[in-house]
């Protein structure tokens, strides 16, 4: 059994069959891409995948500890502690809030600090506390945001929003991590730093990541396989070498017979 198997999985809006049938197996420790057109429903999978949206049909499990669990219909935070993290298209970060409470939120909730210790401010507290802080500057110092901690969120530039919003997933200490879109709005050194990035966490945190992007280069060098989406439907699955040269996958991109 796979870590994450998707069967069947439909999600209509009205009429519109924005993801239609999709199946998608997904290992323990792999880097893999989903690529489409704009609007083939690859946000919208990510969706159904991490709680945001209920399933028209079809079915999400994971092999968990616990053994399988059903995913479907069951919320956000109950998916996030079954270990999937995500980031969005658009960036939502606490912009007031600065770069090391950010993270220190995603660790909060994953390590549940005692609600009684943080309101009496007791001992444990302050251990907890300086704990957390340790490990979400551990955390930054990967992404290079360690110096930025005081920083309000919102007056960080594009870029390193980004990054902050994959510390944030990270923090949640995932084993899948979905992520939509992270190189949007880079410069082509960011993305390269943010390509090297996304293979080092991969490796180093020992987890899958999934990918969305528009971005091919990024998406070709590091993903190891890749599902390409057309209108709601998988239209291929393979090698980034085998995508690269699919016709049907070439006409989904360039349009005409
Ligand atoms: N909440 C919604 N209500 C109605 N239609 C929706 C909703 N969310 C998405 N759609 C539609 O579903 C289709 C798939 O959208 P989705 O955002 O998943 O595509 P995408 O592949 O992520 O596109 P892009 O690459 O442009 O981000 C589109 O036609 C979109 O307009």
């Amino acid at each position: 059994m796979s870590l994450l198997s998707i069967q069947d999985l439909s999600k209509n809006f009205g009429g519109l069959a924005a993801v239609s049938n999709v199946n998608i197996e997904l290992e323990n420790n792999e880097l893999v891409g989903l690529i489409g057109p704009n609007g083939a429903g690859k946000t919208t999978l990510f969706n159904l995948l991490t709680g945001v949206y209920v399933p028209s049909s079809g079915e999400v499990k994971m092999t968990t500890e616990k053994g399988e669990v059903l995913l479907n219909g069951k919320e956000p935070s109950v998916i996030n502690e079954l270990g999937l993290a995500r980031t969005f298209q658009n960036i939502r970060l606490f912009g007031n809030l600065t770069v090391l409470d950010n993270v220190l939120v995603a660790l909060h909730t994953k390590h549940g600090a005692n609600f009684w210790a943080s309101v009496l401010r007791t001992p444990s507290f302050y251990r907890n506390r300086q704990e957390l802080e340790e490990r979400a500057i551990e955390l930054l110092r990967i992404f290079n945001l360690q110096d930025l901690v005081k920083e309000k969120a919102k007056n960080l530039p594009y870029g390193q929003q980004r990054r902050l919003e994959i510390v944030r997933a990270l923090a949640t200490e995932p084993k899948i991590l979905f992520l939509d879109e992270p190189a949007a709005g880079m410069n082509p050194n960011e993305t390269a730093e943010l390509t090297e990035l996304i293979r080092q966490i991969q490796k180093d945190f020992d987890i899958t990541v999934v990918l969305i992007e528009h971005d091919m280069s990024l998406v070709m060098n590091v993903c190891e396989r890749i599902y390409v989406l057309e209108y709601g439907k998988l239209i291929a699955h393979g090698t980034p070498s085998e995508i690269q040269q699919n016709p049907a996958v070439i006409k989904a991109y360039l349009g005409g017979e």
